[in-house]
């Protein structure tokens, strides 16, 4: 894409207010559940999360497309609960493209703008700004089979963006490219969105590694509702919910019961383990936080975990070693779980059943409460029980042209 000058486009947010939306006959089903969310203009705002928890859902509602049961939505300081799609000024991509086969990429371009009744005069210019801004301009006079998915995909942008929307709403607008293509538009979206700093995005994906690299920051959903939200490093680094955890980067969930032998301290099997130093979540809300005697979970990322004796020692055996290039994923046997420690620079690979130690520091554990883990109600939503992989394959930032959001630590390796 080139670095067109930004089209002017009002700064403006959204907002969604206990935004409720049900189908069915007699709404039964609620596809979103008292939702309240604010995007900051300007701001990308990805919706992350399994199928079937609401996300595209939670666009339509910002896009008119579903009317809400119950709640409001505004665009900017305007509520457009009430208001038809043509009328909200935004701009809509999804998965599919949605481009008009009969129509040339110009006319396609063009479409939006016709709709909104933009002056005949105006309207070349701006279709020519809008593929200049991603590199689409000499393709104007072609139909759309004639295009790869890529450039197809561009001119849906374009589309979206010459009726100069405040908010861009994309749907998984990178899933239907492949691995390459995908990393590389991806990093086009981030140079896009630079260019216009005005445009608020909401950003539909149940692919991590799209939401951080591209988001500001992540709203978590599972099961209609939002589980968590901030900034990406904050879901890596102090996800608040087992869910969170597994879902954004990749974890290891102990099941720990507080107060061990030590002040400090937490059981996990027949270990003590130090928490002096963890972060704790949910420790800064009155009445919140794991009491002595609870059941509660420690989260630690495969990459804080090390070989050898250390602040806190788990001892195993080898049941499996994956090599991932730049690390070995072991996974090691603790007291009937599970545990994986992505570990650089061995000099000899393990064998299975070696029995081996572990070790991670008390800053590096997450003190989570328990049974925050997703519970599948849809057969479609993947479960993340305690020490298994995360549901969708954890990032390998690197590869994805990350440009920012980048969580340390999260890439190099794929879930297994
Ligand atoms: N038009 C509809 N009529 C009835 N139920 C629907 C309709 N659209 C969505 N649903 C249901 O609402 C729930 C949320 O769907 P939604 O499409 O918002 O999820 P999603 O998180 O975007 O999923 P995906 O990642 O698979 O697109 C799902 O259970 C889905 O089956």
């Amino acid at each position: 894409m080139s670095a067109h000058s930004a089209p002017a486009a009002p700064a403006s947010g959204i907002r969604f207010e206990r935004v409720t939306v049900a189908y069915g006959k007699r709404g039964e089903s609620v596809a979103l559940d008292a939702l309240d969310l604010t995007v900051e203009p300007g701001e990308v705002m990805a919706l992350l999360g399994p199928s079937g928890s609401g996300k595209t859902t939670a666009l339509r509602a910002v896009a008119g497309f579903v009317q809400p049961a119950s709640g409001r939505v505004f665009i900017g300081d305007r509520d457009v609960t009430a208001l038809p799609p043509h009328r909200r000024g935004i701009g809509m991509v999804v998965q599919q493209y949605a481009l008009f086969p009969h129509l040339r990429v110009a006319q396609n371009v063009a479409f939006g703008l016709k709709a909104q009744r933009v002056p005949r005069g105006e309207i070349a210019g701006r279709v020519t700004e809008a593929l200049e801004m991603v590199g689409m301009a000499d393709y104007a006079r072609r139909y759309p089979r004639e295009l790869s998915g890529g450039q197809q995909q561009r001119v849906a942008i374009a589309r979206a963006l010459a009726i100069r929307p405040g908010v861009l709403l994309l749907d998984e607008p990178l899933s239907a490219l492949d691995a390459q293509l995908r990393s590389g538009m991806l990093a086009e979206l981030a140079r896009l969105h630079r260019e216009l700093p005005d445009v608020s995005i909401l950003y539909v994906t149940h692919d991590q590694v799209e939401a951080l690299t591209l988001a500001d920051r992540i709203a978590v959903m599972d099961r209609a509702r939002l589980q968590d939200c901030g900034t990406p490093q904050d879901l890596y680094r102090r996800p608040r919910t087992e869910f969170t955890a597994s879902f954004v980067g990749n974890a290891n969930l102990l099941p720990v019961t507080v107060g061990g032998a030590t002040p400090g301290s937490v059981r996990f099997a027949d270990t003590d383990l130090t928490v002096a130093g963890a972060n704790v979540a949910g420790a800064d809300e009155p009445g919140h936080g794991p009491a002595p005697g609870a059941d509660a979970t420690l989260c630690v990322r495969p990459h804080l975990v090390g070989l050898g004796e250390g602040e806190n020692t788990l001892r195993g055996t080898i049941a499996e070693v994956q090599w991932r290039g730049s690390t070995h994923r072991l996974f090691v046997d603790v007291a009937g779980h599970r545990v994986k420690a992505d570990v650089r620079e061995l000099r000899e690979t393990p064998a299975l059943g070696q029995p081996v130690a572990l070790h991670f520091a008390a800053h590096d554990a997450v003190l989570l409460p328990a049974g925050t883990a997703p519970q599948a109600t849809d057969p479609a939503v993947p479960q993340a029980p305690a020490l298994t992989p995360a549901p969708t394959p954890a990032p390998d930032l690197a590869a994805a042209g990350a440009t920012k959001g980048a969580a340390p630590g999260a890439g190099g390796a794929t879930d297994g």
